[in-house]
């Protein structure tokens, strides 16, 4: 599989001393190792009909969903004082279709654990997903925000201080699509004509939406995924509980998540845990972006997303 991969176009982030490559796969760009466990994904996997897959492009708000979707699934079972988040970091409570496939099959065998993460875009989802009329849950975020917490999360995997790491070069390389998962506006686009064929199986969620009113983003989820609140849990605070345990400020103030590392064991993609929790302030672009850039990405969503209803800027 690795030499299959190196075989596939090849594009080194220059702003990251290239330190850092993506492959090219079917029309968007990966890392080489979650490259690979997706195309072993796509030859073998076969989903259940009640598995629940949560997509996103990186640094669109995934670790956030999958805490609350944890904890919305397993509610009954652990409160806000005995959940696994408090200890495990949340992209470890649910694993990755296209790295942690082996655990995706253990949970099949010996659990009825239903949720399942995934950054693959959706023209890559391995056919029994589709053909399983599997949920789908989406969640995308503002491309600006995007930009920049996709700077820092690959600029510190790579070890490089920003002074090294021109992030005009970084945005640069972004617009042009070349980013992980990217073209982020294609990753999107994907997931949202196919919303609008099948919209009984997919929910999309935006990120500053969730910030803005989490409690009914929360119950939409709930449903969605087929563990709706009673109106008893409503009135016993559950949805608030849950919002605040999987709040920012409460999960990046963990033990686990301050000083744990995802991925220990292999070196080439380990990073610590707090990279997954930099700021998560809405408009923390503000602080990088020249008017120019403004002004192109601005231009650049205009023309690729215009003919939907996304409001990416
Ligand atoms: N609980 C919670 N609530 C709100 N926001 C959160 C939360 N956890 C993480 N974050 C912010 O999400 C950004 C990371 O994106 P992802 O989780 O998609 O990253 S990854 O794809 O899993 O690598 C990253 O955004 P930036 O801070 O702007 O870089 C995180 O800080």
């Amino acid at each position: 599989m690795e030499k299959m991969v190196k075989t596939f176009p090849q594009h080194k982030c220059n702003w990251l001393k290239g330190r850092f490559a993506f492959y090219k796969y079917q029309e968007f760009w990966n890392i080489q190792e979650f490259l690979e466990g997706g195309i072993l994904a796509q030859q073998s996997f076969k989903a259940r009909p009640s598995d629940v897959f949560l997509c996103s492009a990186p640094k669109t708000g995934t670790t956030w969903l999958k805490a609350l979707a944890f904890a919305i699934l397993t509610r009954h079972q652990y409160d806000e004082s005995t959940s696994p988040l408090l200890k495990t970091m949340p992209n470890e409570c649910i694993p990755l279709l296209e790295k942690d496939l082996e655990q995706v099959e253990d949970n099949h065998k010996n659990s009825c654990f239903p949720l399942v993460g995934t950054h693959l875009p959706y023209s890559s989802l391995p056919e029994s997903i589709l053909t399983s009329n599997c949920k789908i849950v989406y969640i995308y975020r503002n491309i600006k925000d995007v930009i920049v917490s996709h700077y820092h999360f690959l600029r510190e995997a790579a070890k490089l201080p920003m002074e090294d790491a021109p992030f005009e070069e970084a945005f640069d390389e972004f617009c042009e699509g070349k980013s992980w998962c990217g073209p982020y506006w294609d990753h999107i686009l994907g997931y949202w004509k196919a919303r609008l064929e099948r919209p009984e199986i997919i929910l999309f969620l935006k990120y500053e939406d969730m910030r803005k009113d989490p409690t009914s983003n929360v119950k939409r989820l709930a449903e969605f995924i087929g563990y709706p609140f009673t109106i008893e849990e409503e009135k016993a605070g559950v949805i608030e509980s849950i919002i605040k345990m999987c709040s920012f400020e409460n999960l990046s103030n963990l033990e686990v998540n301050k000083y744990g590392k995802h991925r220990a064991k292999e070196s080439n993609i380990a990073i610590e845990n707090r990279h997954f929790f930099r700021k998560a302030k809405d408009g923390d672009w503000e602080n990088y972006f020249t008017n120019e850039m403004i002004e192109n990405v601005d231009k650049l969503i205009d023309q690729k997303l215009s003919a939907t209803d996304l409001v990416l800027k």
